[in-house]
């Protein structure tokens, strides 16, 4: 591959040749874009350097692996197998190059610290070891805003000045921020160039923690929760606009005319957004509700450490996320906004894309990638509720899901005042039935003598097609009679053979409960089917995330109390407990 020797050229602001950059961590989700935009940039030579290459098949078929390929193919890239822990690797990799991008993984096991510190602090002092062996200039370090929230108080347009909070309370942030402090302070030794980059939530296509996260809630309904009022602020930053930070930082940082070596900055979207209607947007996007119900921060703080025990105690993984949930809680209930004006006066970054676009094309990658349903409520919009499938979809599905109210609600006056006529007139079965077809043929008889104008009101008459059944309609509802009836017969011989235990025990219980509920009155057990009929399927519909995930939670409870083994949870289940949305990760990853 021929790689030409590269020169800022100050008199014009840019570069007069070819450089070759490496991007470390390169397939990741920031390290991927960025690589995509050098390349459709132009005039970078990228060697793509990264401890796993599975996305480098030549069958990837998106776009932006496709540009990955064919750059590989011209020579215009390459890559090179790095693990950080291996200065050796690191060197030869950075070998002649001008620029290096780091990013290191985000997916590591925060129980895990020795992990987490090789990776994230060795792995920082061995790209700087390496840097400085190789000769490289320039070092970009891809670090977080987390490294100044500590979820302690509310940061409002904080700039660069803003004070480091004393302790911790994420691991995971403690280290990326004593790697910051190492990658700042390597400043100038050497002949290296530094510069961090402290981009505040990023988001975007192949993102791999928060919309996923958001997804696996919102499937068990838990995203309808709102932490404490709803109204804190928060800078979001489009991965596509990070990548571009990068760019900017990489061509200033050995700019004489601006100070930008040896410093970090704050990378954001600039334009701050109240942080539930931004998660409302991703969720809406993707087929699901807005959250909207508001849980004071304390109790969803309790609710966290709860089911921190229950992980300790089974000693399990129920979600791979390498920041701790109360930091996330913390991220949701308080304001966190940034003032970037430092960036853009220094790196010439400004945003290159919008929040809005930012949003529209991550919804739009999250739902392209959805076709499984992994991450859209349902994979078509069309598609029948659980509710709607098992009420057979007809007129009766539309009346007790209340899909037309005012037609709902007259079923519902009319079989209550049948209710009350036929269990509490006080008159027996047969001489309610009597009284009330009398009373509906002198209606009907009154009706029809009426003349077709009354004082200017046209009465209509009743169609005698009102009062036919369909031969059609009644063979149907034969049909449906006899197939019942086969249906029950079909179960009273499969009990009389005694081999369907499950079946029997239903049955018992049915029956138990049935002779229960008659037992105190045949008023109560019709009242009960109504009201049942009109209310449960409806709830049943609206809450059936909620409803599966807290019988996800009760199965699991029974399991566990039971000292069942995991492995007995139906797959849904277990994929919840676990959040193991492991085949999700590589699509997003490499799809
Ligand atoms: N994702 C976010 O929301 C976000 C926000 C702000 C800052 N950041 C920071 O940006 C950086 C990159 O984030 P990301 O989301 O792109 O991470 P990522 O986990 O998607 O990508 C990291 C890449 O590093 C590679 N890697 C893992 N172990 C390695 C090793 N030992 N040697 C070499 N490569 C290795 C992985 O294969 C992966 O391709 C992280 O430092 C993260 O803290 C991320």
């Amino acid at each position: 591959m021929a790689e030409k020797a590269a020169a800022y050229d100050v008199a014009r602001g840019g570069w007069s040749e070819t450089r070759t950059c490496v991007v470390l961590g390169g397939r990741g989700f920031i390290g991927r874009t960025l690589v995509n935009r050098l390349l459709r940039l132009g005039g970078w030579i990228v060697r793509v350097a990264d401890s796993s290459s599975h996305s480098l098949l030549p069958d990837s078929s998106s776009g932006s692996d496709s540009l990955l390929s064919d750059a590989i193919s011209s020579g215009q890239a390459s890559f090179c197998h790095v693990d950080v822990l291996d200065t050796s690797q690191i060197v030869k990799v950075t070998t002649g190059a001008d620029v290096v991008f780091y990013m290191e993984p985000t997916d590591l096991d925060a129980h895990d610290f020795c992990n987490c510190y090789m990776i994230i602090v060795q792995g920082a002092k061995n790209v700087i070891n390496a840097c400085r062996e190789s000769k490289v200039k320039r070092l970009v370090y891809n670090s977080s805003a987390d490294v100044v929230f500590d979820g302690s108080q509310d940061i409002l347009n904080g700039d660069e000045s803003f004070t480091y909070p004393g302790k911790f309370k994420d691991m995971t942030v403690d280290l990326k921020f004593q790697a910051e402090g190492l990658i700042r302070v390597a400043n100038n030794i050497g002949g290296l160039q530094t510069c961090v980059l402290r981009p505040s939530n990023v988001f975007g296509s192949g993102e791999t923690q928060f919309v996923p996260l958001l997804a696996n809630l919102s499937k068990f309904g838990l995203a309808k929760f709102i932490t404490g009022s709803g109204g804190n602020m928060s800078d979001f930053t489009y991965v596509e606009n990070v990548a571009h930070a990068h760019i900017c930082a990489a061509e200033t940082i050995d700019s004489r005319v601006v100070s930008v070596a040896g410093k970090a900055f704050f990378i954001t979207n600039l334009e701050p957004i109240m942080f539930w209607e931004f998660i409302s947007l991703i969720l809406e996007g993707l087929g699901y509700q807005r959250p909207f119900i508001k849980v004071p921060t304390w109790m969803v703080s309790y609710v966290v450490i709860l089911s921190q025990y229950i992980h300790d105690k089974l000693s399990y993984r129920m979600y791979r996320y390498s920041v701790s949930p109360h930091y996330i809680v913390q991220l949701a209930s308080r304001n966190r906004t940034f003032d970037c004006s430092a960036a853009q006066k220094h790196l010439g970054y400004s945003p290159v894309v919008s929040l809005e676009d930012g949003i529209k094309l991550t919804v739009a990658s999250f739902s392209h990638l959805s076709k499984d349903s992994s991450f859209m409520r349902f994979g078509n919009f069309d598609e029948q509720s659980k509710a709607e499938k098992l009420l057979g979809s007809g007129i009766v599905a539309d009346v007790l899901l209340w899909r037309d109210e005012r037609r709902t609600f007259m079923c519902f006056l009319i079989l209550a005042l049948a209710f009350y006529w036929f269990f509490f007139c006080g008159k027996t079965f047969t001489s309610s039935a009597a009284q009330l077809l009398l009373l509906v043929t002198a209606i009907l008889y009154g009706y029809g003598i009426l003349a077709s104008d009354i004082c200017g009101f046209a009465v209509q008459n009743i169609p005698s097609s009102c009062f036919e059944i369909q031969n059609s309609d009644m063979k149907n509802s034969i049909r449906s009679i006899s197939y019942m009836w086969n249906r029950v017969v079909c179960s009273i011989r499969l009990l009389a053979k005694g081999e369907d235990w499950s079946r029997f025990f239903k049955v018992v219980a049915f029956l138990y409960l049935f002779k229960w509920i008659v037992s105190f009155s045949l008023a109560v057990l019709v009242g009960i089917i109504l009201v049942f009929a009109f209310t449960a399927f409806f709830i049943y519909e609206q809450y059936e995330s909620v409803i599966e995930g807290l019988w996800a939670v009760l199965l699991f409870g029974i399991m566990e109390s039971k000292g069942l083994i995991i492995s007995t949870l139906p797959e849904s289940v277990t994929a919840f407990l676990r959040n193991d949305n492991g085949s999700h990760q590589e699509k997003v990853h490499f799809s």
